[in-house]
Parts: structure tokens; C-alpha cells; sequence
């Protein structure tokens, strides 16, 4: 399957401006930490265009454009802070469509990728991420949708609750989609995904030379969402320092680019979401009482799906269509005794758990009508003796010796496994894996700050 441009360098920052960049190209990306990673994901999909660093941990880039090569998979852009000669040719000669000097500018980037997708005789147009209306019937969900129509024409700031999977991120969309501001940008902006210290010039802009690596200006998403709707999601994870400055912007509606000196004035609407408990981290000084005041005028909670399973039905119908459609496959149908299983099934990732097993089941259930002995084991069903078996053992050692933190310990121990699991199965993909794991993307990637943090 060709799919999305794939993007490998050790560097995460580097990873993510040049993955936002393209993805504002309108280009679906993956990216992948090492060259290792980039050969798990062959197994199962080939990119339409791949972007390497040269120097990564383990195997090198050229290395891993040399096999592309040999495989007729391509084209291949190398990117590198290497710009002697000897690297460059190299690279030319083992068949790269381009060679980026870093630090290189991002339009460049984008410029360079378009061209090479352009060349190559067989590059597929990656797809554009799919879109979703928000849909439902039961109860809770009409009284949200009463909620966005009532409020959606209004300016005021709107702070959308609920848990991971929820739809947290389309209520924002159907709210401004409903405003009179529908005709300017929609911008989202998940601050528990990217890197802390990218955040201030990610929300506020940068001048050129505002710090190692800003070749020319850039417009933060305040600016890039002037006159519209910024999204700003997981506000709860956002640094103390950053919401100082949010709450300064919020109250003047005036900014500063990073390294700017001209006071920029905006007008913008702000929808927050979390799935925390904001008034927690307030009362344990992690938000800030005064920001989530200015945050929370309006608030749309979102219900998780166990408390509308009316609405299971409907949506289980339409995510299996919507993927028989997406990936090109014949159409299945549910039995009323699977969507009645359906209904009784816990789903802790919320809508975004049944979707993925919509997409799942579209794939590989077997028959045209899928059954309830189709849809697997629901995540928290005994399971087989296995692994089980083994933690009782090690609890009950871990008990008699007397050991502090069991609880903590084997938690860890299993959020780790599981995640180093699913990113090795999905090429380091973060979404992908969270997505098979049936948690949130942003839970993935707390955990694994988490973890990182603790070693
Ligand atoms: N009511 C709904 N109707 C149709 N699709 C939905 C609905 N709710 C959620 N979805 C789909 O479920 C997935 C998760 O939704 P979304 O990203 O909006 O959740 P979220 O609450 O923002 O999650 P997170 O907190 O993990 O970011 C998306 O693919 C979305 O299209």
C-alpha cells in the first residue's frame, strides 16, 4: 500500500517541524526515529516519497536508500548536516531524488518533495487525513449538540471535557464550522504532542535567528488562525511558564513573535479541550486558576460512549462503512447479535476504540455479515492463563519479600511493554500504535515522557 511521505531522523524536533510543514502541504506523514524502524513498516506499506537523515543511530541512511533502491521503492530525499562533497555525491549515487543541506529552509523542503513526488513516474498522491461529522442520537449527545448550536455563534471561549476518544476535537470543528468565522482557519494544536520547548514559537511564531535552527520567520499558529478558530487540545499538559503567557495574550489579545519585536494584535477564538479534571490540577497548582477562568466560559462535557451506547449502533455502522469505502474494500454488514454485543462491550478508548475496530473488522472478519464471534476479546476480558500467570508468580514473590511500590512497579512495567510493543509492531508510528493499543495518541505520549522521565 503506498501511503504517506515517511520522514526518519533521530532528531524528534527536526521530525516534527519538517511533519507539520508537509502536513500543512496538505500531505499525510509518518515519521520514524531510526532506519530500523522504517524497515519494520516495509513489511507492511511503502511510502510514497521517504525523507532520511544519513547519520542515525544503528544503520545509516544511505545504507537504508541503497536497499529502497534495490526494492523499487522511492523516491528518496537524504537530508544531512553534511555537506562536504563525498556525502552529497554519495547519496546522488546511490540513487537519491535530492539532497537537503541542514538546517534547510521548509518551504525548500516542501518544495523539494513536491517535485520529487512529481517525477517519479509511479508516486501515488498521498491521502489527506479522513474527516468525520459528529454524529449521535442518543440523549447525551443531542443536549452537546444543542449546546455547540446555541454557543457556536457567540465569540466566547469554549472548553470542550471528556474523556480520550470522545470527539473532544470534532465538537471544536462543528463549532466553528457553525460560527460566523466558518470562512477563516480552523488551527489545532496538541500541546501534550509536541516537544516543550518548541511550544512558545509553535503557538507564537518566530523571527529568523531567534534561535539555533530559525532560518526565516515563521507564523505561530495565533497568527495562522487570525480571524478564525485555534484549537488548542490537552490543555492541561501546557507548561505553567507557556499558560502565563496564554493568559497575557488572552487578556490583551496582543503577542509578541519569539525574538520579535513588533506587537502583533490578534483576533482569534479560542476552544480548549482536556481530558483532565482541570479544577484538580488547579487545586494542586498545575493549571493556573485565573487561565482556566478566561478557558472555561462556556463547557461542553462529553459523555463517554458507556454512558451513550444508544449511539453505538449508528456509529459502528458508519465507521465500517466509511472504511470499506477508504480502503477500497467490498462492503460489510453487522448481525443484530453482533451490534447487540456491540453495545454491551466497554470501550475505555471511547468512539475512537469502536472506530478502530470498525476499521479492523472492515479488514479482516471474514464474512460479508460480521458476527459476534468476529469481534475478538474486549480489552479487559480474562485472558488466557499466559502472562497472567507469570504476575501472580512475580506479585506474589515481590509480596513475600516485602517490596515497596508493587502496584506502581507492575503498572510500569506493563504500560512499557505494551508500548514498546505496539511501536515496534506499527515502525515507531506513534498514532498507529496508540491507535492499536485503543488509547489516545496523547496518552502514548505522556507515557512515554513518563517513562523517559523515570530513566
Ligand atoms: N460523535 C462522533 N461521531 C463520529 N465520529 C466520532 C464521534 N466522536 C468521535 N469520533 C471519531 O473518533 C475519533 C476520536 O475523536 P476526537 O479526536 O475528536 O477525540 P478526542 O476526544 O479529541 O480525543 P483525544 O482526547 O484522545 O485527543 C476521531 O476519528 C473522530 O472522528
Amino acid at each position: 500500500m503506498t501511503d504517506a511521505i515517511w520522514i526518519a531522523d533521530d532528531d524528534r524536533a527536526v521530525r516534527y517541524v519538517l511533519a507539520e510543514a508537509l502536513r500543512e502541504a496538505g500531505l499525510a506523514v509518518r515519521e520514524f526515529g531510526s532506519a530500523a524502524a522504517v524497515r519494520a513498516a516495509l513489511a507492511e506499506g511503502r511510502p510514497a516519497l521517504l525523507l532520511t537523515d544519513v547519520r542515525m543511530p544503528g544503520e545509516d541512511g544511505l545504507a537504508l536508500l541503497a536497499e529502497l533502491k534495490a526494492r523499487g521503492v522511492g523516491p528518496v530525499i537524504v537530508m544531512s548536516a553534511y555537506t562536504d562533497v563525498a556525502t552529497t555525491a554519495a547519496a546522488y549515487r546511490a540513487g537519491a531524488a535530492d539532497y537537503l543541506a541542514k538546517p534547510f529552509d521548509l518551504d525548500q523542503a516542501v518544495a523539494a518533495v513536491r517535485r520529487a513526488l512529481h517525477d517519479a513516474p509511479s508516486a501515488e498522491a498521498p491521502a489527506p487525513a479522513p474527516g468525520h461529522a459528529l454524529l449521535g442520537e442518543s440523549a447525551p449527545m443531542r443536549e452537546v449538540f444543542r449546546l455547540i448550536g446555541r454557543v457556536a455563534a457567540s465569540d466566547l471561549n469554549v472548553l470542550v471535557t471528556g474523556e480520550t476518544g470522545t470527539g473532544k476535537e470534532l465538537v471544536a470543528r462543528a463549532l466553528h464550522e457553525e460560527s460566523a468565522r466558518r470562512d477563516r482557519p480552523f488551527v489545532a494544536l496538541n500541546t501534550a504532542a509536541i516537544p516543550s520547548e518548541l511550544l512558545e514559537s509553535e503557538l507564537f511564531g518566530h523571527e529568523a535567528g531567534a534561535f539555533t535552527g530559525a532560518t526565516r520567520r515563521v507564523a505561530g499558529r495565533f497568527e495562522q488562525a487570525e480571524g478564525g478558530t485555534l484549537f488548542l487540545d490537552e490543555i492541561g499538559d501546557m507548561p505553567l511558564a507557556l499558560q502565563t503567557r496564554l493568559l497575557r495574550v488572552l487578556s490583551g489579545g496582543e503577542f509578541y513573535r519569539v525574538g520579535g519585536r513588533e506587537l502583533i494584535r490578534g483576533n482569534v477564538r479560542i476552544i480548549a479541550a482536556t481530558h483532565q479534571d482541570l479544577d484538580a490540577r488547579v487545586a494542586a497548582g498545575q493549571f493556573r486558576a485565573d487561565l482556566k477562568h478566561r478557558l472555561d466560559v462556556v463547557r461542553i462535557e462529553l459523555p463517554p460512549l458507556r454512558a451513550r451506547r444508544a449511539d453505538i449502533p449508528l456509529l459502528a455502522r458508519h465507521f465500517l462503512a466509511a472504511a470499506a469505502h477508504e480502503l477500497k474494500l467490498p462492503p460489510k454488514r453487522f448481525s443484530r447479535a453482533a451490534l447487540r454485543a456491540l453495545e454491551q462491550r466497554e470501550f475505555p478508548g471511547n468512539v475512537r476504540e469502536l472506530e478502530n475496530l470498525c476499521r479492523r473488522l472492515a479488514v479482516i472478519a471474514p464474512g460479508a455479515e460480521i458476527q459476534p464471534a468476529d469481534l475478538g476479546a474486549a480489552p479487559g476480558a480474562p485472558r488466557p492463563r499466559g502472562w497472567t500467570g507469570a504476575l501472580r508468580e512475580w506479585a506474589a514473590q515481590a509480596l513475600a519479600a516485602g517490596e515497596a511500590d508493587i502496584h506502581a512497579r507492575a503498572r510500569e512495567a506493563l504500560d512499557q511493554t505494551l508500548l514498546e510493543a505496539a511501536l515496534e509492531a506499527h515502525g515507531g508510528h506513534r498514532q498507529h500504535a496508540a491507535a492499536a493499543l485503543g488509547v489516545g495518541r496523547n496518552t502514548l505520549t505522556r507515557k512515554l515522557g513518563a517513562s523517559r522521565k523515570r530513566r
